[in-house]
């Protein structure tokens, strides 16, 4: 087996909160990312998906505690990458604003208007970072700058506009195109898709899915499970900050379909299929019980569900082994 572009080895994220309280973001995530594959993560919201990208990055603010190893596969195309994984969660910041974020790793940001700068016009931002990453000048970057707009579906009039001139799904679309600047090998989406309607969904997905040719890697982040569908190879579910199921695609969308019982009622949840919403909301993660988080709102749960299950054979539910009561 080759070796993965990402391993991410109990990976636990910790908020300290003033007054002594701790927020458990990410519980003990371990995941492979291969070269060429798309793993969609997908979750409620506040399950700790953003967090999970956040410590990937370095991006996280200083109150929080990061656990666990996260190792990048060295970039022969990246010049002083070196010849072994580089540990996301040990390097300092230095490296990852040099070496790494934009480069080797790229990031779609779930909340675009905060990213850009509020006094430069799109085409400045692309400017800027094309020249950056790839000292591209002259009238090569004016065209570079069109292309790199064109390739998120940006509309080209619309490239003086400020950030504040851009509906919520034009800015996304300007994230879009300046995290694809870069070409790196490992792209993090996260929410790619939102305040986009059907047909730029459409687009944004086969771009950021294209992203994944020439082997590169892509962890997009989403609520909108059609979207996971339509690019991911591979699907994690979060829940309280644990991945709960982690399988193929096909296997999620299709036979047998998710095993886990939260996994079955986010699907379950869609129109097109049960139009039924789980009930109940998510736990805060300042108090987690010791066993499933999940229990609580599963129609499954028994007393076994106190204690906490591993991931095994890729889900976490005691009622596993139990033949499926459908
Ligand atoms: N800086 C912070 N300080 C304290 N708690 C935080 C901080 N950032 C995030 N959290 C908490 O971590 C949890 C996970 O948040 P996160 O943003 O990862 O959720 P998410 O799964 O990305 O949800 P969404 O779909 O809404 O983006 C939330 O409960 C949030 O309150
Ligand atoms: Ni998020």
């Amino acid at each position: 087996m080759t070796t993965p572009l990402l391993s991410v080895r109990r990976l636990s994220v910790r908020f300290l909160m003033p007054g002594g309280a701790d927020i458990a973001a990410v519980d003990d995530v371990s995941f492979d990312l291969a070269a060429g594959e798309c793993l969609a993560l997908v979750g409620e919201s506040g399950c700790g998906k953003s967090v999970l990208a956040g410590a990937l990055l370095g991006l996280l603010p200083g109150n929080a505690r990061t656990r666990g190893s996260a190792l990048l596969a060295p970039d022969p195309a990246a010049p002083g990458s070196g010849a072994r994984p580089l540990d996301l969660l040990a390097a300092d910041e230095r490296t990852l604003a040099r070496t790494v974020r934009g480069r080797r790793l790229g990031l779609v940001p779930q909340s675009p208007a905060d990213h850009l700068t509020p006094v430069r016009t799109v085409r400045s931002h692309l400017r800027e970072t094309i020249r950056a990453l790839h000292g591209t000048r002259g009238a090569a970057l004016a065209a570079a700058t069109e292309a790199a707009a064109a390739r998120a579906a940006f509309p080209a009039d619309h490239l003086d506009r400020y950030p504040h001139q851009l509906s919520g799904g034009l800015a996304q679309r300007a994230a879009t195109a300046l995290a694809l600047v870069g070409d790196a090998p490992l792209l993090i989406a996260d929410e790619p898709t939102t305040g986009l309607d059907r047909d730029l969904v459409a687009r944004t997905v086969g771009e950021l899915r294209r992203h994944t040719d020439d082997g590169r890697g892509l962890l997009v982040i989403t609520h909108d499970l059609a979207a996971a569908e339509r690019v991911a190879d591979r699907v994690a579910v979060m829940y309280a900050g644990r991945i709960v199921e982690l399988t193929p695609a096909a296997r999620f969308f299709g036979t047998p379909g998710p095993r886990h019982p939260y996994a079955a009622g986010l699907l379950g949840a869609l129109p097109e299929r049960d139009f039924t919403p789980i009930p109940g909301q998510p736990p805060g993660l300042d108090a987690l019980p010791a066993g499933c988080a999940f229990a609580p709102r599963c129609a499954r749960a028994t007393a076994l569900c106190a204690e906490q299950p591993e991931l095994i054979e890729g889900t976490a539910c005691h009622h596993l082994p139990e033949p499926a009561d459908a």
